[in-house]
């Protein structure tokens, strides 16, 4: 027999050291180092690399209650940020399983090379049950991920570092994930043209503007399926800007961080395009601001919602969805003021899902319709938008579903 036997314990060679001071020791994968930040857990059975390339997850480590996370390698189709160079997803991640060789045809590099490429410090081995049982009773804590080969930590620093981390609260990340920010994209609006092969982007029937606070790429691949060419603008662009571009339609984007503190700049800007009458959709932290641009509250969630089987209600079809979720924040449905209709809720703690403004065609949705990964029974919400634009327009309404 070579090696060591399965039952000697390893040297661990990746800590997650908790705010509280609890030390949980595994196996360092992907990048080394350390960082702080929140931990989550996501219960999506596929699509981890969708899932660590959400730009929403930026300033988070995500634990997978999947057991075995890597088995399909990674590609350059599958991710879900715009900047494959830049870390615009997760920060950290955490896994029961060791990643084993990948065994799939589309796989163009292995899991563990892929993380340490994007700087993604990750653990392993550990009974990623027992830490999502844990979170689920105290809330998703803040702590710091560290990964040395070698083995050598100091534990009183990574504990202090962990308690002195402010965490996500009034934590501004969308500045940091939006496209403006990154060295690669100009701070001016750019057009997206993933998916115009045979269509190209100017002969598209409709113009969507989409707000980047940290965008998914498969929302820009819906739009451009539904005809329409998306000019993407950084967080901070002016609502003149905006609206200098003539939309047909405007897209508040997803993203990560404290929509409350991403709201200082957003929400004046949301507050004047709700004043035109021009179609306007926001998704998860664009959800979250357009309810903060209509008066509303938003709070923090006690674990937030991270998954792929949510089931949602659409009031206003009395439908249900299973959903695709990705927050650990919500617009609190007792603040929505008058003229502000609550279209969706969670149907597993009731918490708001989805608003829409009375006389006007502003609505938006906490989940993601866009799923990826996750179910489809939402991307509707796509064909409702573009029926405002095309009632607008004079044009038929397309079927919902
Ligand atoms: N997916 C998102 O857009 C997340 C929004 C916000 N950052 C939250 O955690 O609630």
């Amino acid at each position: 027999m070579t090696g060591s036997a399965p039952w000697t314990p390893k040297k661990p060679t990746a800590l997650l050291v908790l705010a509280d001071g609890t030390v949980i020791e595994g196996t360092g994968i992907g990048a080394t180092g350390k960082v702080p930040a929140e931990v989550v857990f996501n219960t999506a059975l596929t699509g981890y690399e969708e899932i660590l390339t959400d730009p929403s997850y930026l300033g988070q480590i995500v634990t997978f209650t999947f057991p075995h996370i890597g088995n399909i390698g990674t590609n350059d189709q599958d991710i879900e940020d715009l900047t494959p160079a830049a870390r615009r997803g997760a920060v950290g991640t955490i896994f029961k399983a060791d990643i084993t060789d990948p065994s799939n045809y589309r796989a163009a590099k292995d899991l563990d090379g892929w993380l340490k490429s994007r700087g993604v410090i990750g653990l392993s081995g550990i009974d990623t049950r027992a830490l999502t049982a844990w979170i689920r009773e105290h809330g998703a804590p803040n702590a710091v991920i560290a990964h040395d080969p070698n083995g050598v930590f100091d534990i009183e620093a990574l504990k202090a570092e962990a308690k002195a981390w402010s965490g996500l609260e009034g934590l501004d990340l969308a500045k940091e994930a939006t496209s403006g920010q990154s060295s690669q994209w100009t701070e001016k609006p750019w057009v997206w043209n993933e998916g115009y092969s045979e269509l190209k982007a100017e002969d598209a029937k409709y113009h969507v503007v989409c707000i980047d606070y940290g965008v998914k790429r498969n929302i820009l691949r819906l739009f451009t399926g539904l005809d329409c060419k998306v000019t993407i603008v950084p967080a901070q662009t002016s609502a003149e800007d905006i609206l200098a571009l003539k939309p047909d339609g405007i897209f508040l984007s997803n993203g990560p961080g404290d929509p409350a503190a991403t709201g200082e700049y957003a929400v004046p800007v949301i507050q004047e395009i709700i004043k035109t009458d021009i179609p306007t959709f926001g998704i998860c932290l664009g959800h979250q601001m357009l309810g903060l641009a209509l008066g509303a509250k938003t709070e923090k969630m006690h674990q937030g919602h991270h998954g792929a089987n949510h089931p949602v209600k659409d009031h206003t079809t009395g439908k249900v969805e299973i959903v695709s979720m990705n927050h650990g924040f919500a617009v609190d449905s007792k603040s929505l003021p008058q003229g502000v209709e609550e279209t969706h809720i969670s149907l597993f703690d009731g918490t708001n899902c989805g608003l829409r403004l009375s006389g006007k065609p502003v609505f938006s949705v906490q989940h993601h319709p866009e799923a990826s990964p996750g179910p489809q029974d939402s991307h509707y919400l796509f064909r409702r938008f573009i029926n405002l634009v095309r009632e607008k327009k004079g044009e038929p309404a397309l079927a919902e579903r």
